[in-house]
């Protein structure tokens, strides 16, 4: 009967390429709001307090974000803390090494909104390895949707949803608004380029910003950069105006 069991426990393990059945149960807490809303800050925290109760903590951030340090996750007011900066999440448990990884309980993760793989990364880390993930990121991008942590929602043990204050009212923020008339999905920036707001600042600088697109392209203006920095200094003047 013993033999048995440890044969099928093999095969699952060849099939699943993981220990089978998981050593211990993970857990996967998601903490998810605008930018500025305190996100890394209380990724920081948590990790900080898992390392204090003696639990083994590393740090992974996207190698995208270059804003304030390269081998460091950096919170906007400055508060710093060393991370494994990689372009995907298959690649940590190669690059902490076979050993080290072993030893960890907990991984957190900032920026979680740029990994295409942390879906299965989570699921891995978590149901098949026993680990903790804490993971911070964007739920919504400038446009109000940002697919891979709204994902790991069903997956996840605890979801915090944090706010920031609107720049222009000061109400509670709960989307990010882009300043400038770029339309790709990922611009890496900070206050240069986004902004907190609340949901009427929010529909009010994205029709703006929409009705403006059209004008501009409808009309004679030729130069590019001129259309862009009209668009801009229009939803600018039409936020500040509330
Ligand atoms: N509009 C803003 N521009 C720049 N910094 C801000 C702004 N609003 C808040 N902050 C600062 O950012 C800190 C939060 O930073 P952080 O934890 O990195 O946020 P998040 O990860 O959610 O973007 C706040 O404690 C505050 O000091
Ligand atoms: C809204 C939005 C944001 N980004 C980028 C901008 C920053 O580099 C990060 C978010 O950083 P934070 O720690 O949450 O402040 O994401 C983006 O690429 N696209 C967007 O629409």
């Amino acid at each position: 009967m013993a033999s048995c069991k440890s044969s099928i426990a093999l095969n699952l393990t060849d099939r699943v390429g993981s220990s089978y059945p998981p050593r211990v149960s993970g857990e996967i807490h998601v903490i998810i709001g605008p930018m500025f809303a305190g996100k890394t800050t209380s990724l920081l925290r948590r990790i900080r307090s898992e390392r204090n109760n003696g639990r083994n903590v590393a740090m992974i951030k996207s190698s995208k974000d270059t804003r304030y340090a390269i081998d460091s996750v950096v919170t906007h007011d400055g508060v710093k803390f060393p991370c494994w900066a990689l372009p995907d999440l298959t690649s940590f448990r190669h690059n902490v090494g076979e050993d080290a990884y072993e030893k960890l309980d907990v991984i957190g993760i900032d920026e979680a909104q740029f990994f295409e793989d942390l879906y299965d990364f989570c699921c891995k880390v978590a149901d098949n390895d026993g680990k903790t993930v804490i993971l911070s990121g964007l739920d919504g991008d400038y446009l109000r949707s940002f697919g891979s942590v709204l994902d790991i929602i069903p997956l996840a043990d605890t979801v915090t949803k944090l706010t920031a204050r609107c720049e222009v009212c000061g109400k509670k923020a709960f989307f990010t608004f882009r300043k400038t008339a770029a339309t790709q999905t990922e611009l890496i920036g900070g206050a240069d380029l986004y902004m907190p707001v609340c949901r009427q600042h929010y529909v009010n600088g994205q029709t703006v910003v929409e009705t403006s697109r059209i004008v501009l392209e409808s009309t004679s203006v030729h130069h590019q950069t001129t259309q862009l920095s009209c668009l801009e200094a229009a939803t600018a003047a039409v936020l500040q105006s509330q």
